[in-house]
């Protein structure tokens, strides 16, 4: 366990791709001054950067395949350990994406309060992200990406939702009462 991020409040924000997850995040950063950290953020920077590795992750995300758990989970876990001292609390963007990411998390880092679910039928999803992908210069903005992350949304994140909601953290709507308690 990370013992900066040992008192630190952490929400998980999971929906789709095109869902809404990261309008949503900077609406509650507004708000609620939480650190957002987007795990596609983080990944793409590290892809931006040129690296090796960057060039393995590029490929995988421009199949919309999930990346490795070991990967994604170091990366966020040093991004909140550099804001564990001035954060707030932690909106934690696109993670889990599957049950085992999850258990990890909790593992390494610690429980979330809350999982936040960002819901949106799959043709809205479709037409946002291509839209998007007018502006985004995103390498997955493109209609064959966002069909194969759409599928890899069903099959390996939406468990993610039950298994929290069988804890009774899962809202689809974030309270006032809740986030600000
Ligand atoms: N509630 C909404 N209504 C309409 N369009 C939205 C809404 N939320 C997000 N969008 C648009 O959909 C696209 C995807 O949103 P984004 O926040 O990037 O989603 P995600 O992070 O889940 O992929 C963006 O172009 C955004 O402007
Ligand atoms: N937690 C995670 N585990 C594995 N791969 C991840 C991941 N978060 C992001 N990725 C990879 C696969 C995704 O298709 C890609 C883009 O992620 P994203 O920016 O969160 O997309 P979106 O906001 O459109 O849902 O990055
Ligand atoms: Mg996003």
């Amino acid at each position: 366990m990370a013992e900066k991020l040992k008192n630190s409040k952490i929400i998980f924000v999971v929906g789709g791709p095109g869902s809404g997850k990261g309008t949503q995040c900077d609406r509650i950063v507004k708000q609620y001054g939480y650190t957002h950290l987007s795990t596609g953020d983080l990944l793409r920077a590290e892809v931006s950067s040129g690296s090796d590795r960057g060039k393995t992750l590029s490929a995988i995300m421009e199949r919309g395949e999930l990346v490795p758990l070991d990967t994604v989970l170091d990366m966020l876990r040093d991004a909140m350990v550099a804001k564990a001292a001035v954060s707030k609390g932690f909106l934690i963007d696109g993670y889990p994406r599957e049950v085992k990411q999850g258990e990890e998390f909790e593992k390494k880092i610690g429980a979330p309060s809350l999982l936040l679910y960002v819901d949106a039928g799959s043709d809205t999803m479709v037409k946002r992200l291509v839209k998007r992908g007018e502006t985004s210069g995103r390498a997955d903005d493109n209609e064959e990406t966002i069909k194969k992350r759409l599928e890899t949304y069903y099959k390996a994140t939406e468990p993610v939702i039950a298994l929290y909601e069988g804890r009774g953290i899962v809202r689809k709507r974030l309270l006032r009462v809740v986030i600000g308690g």
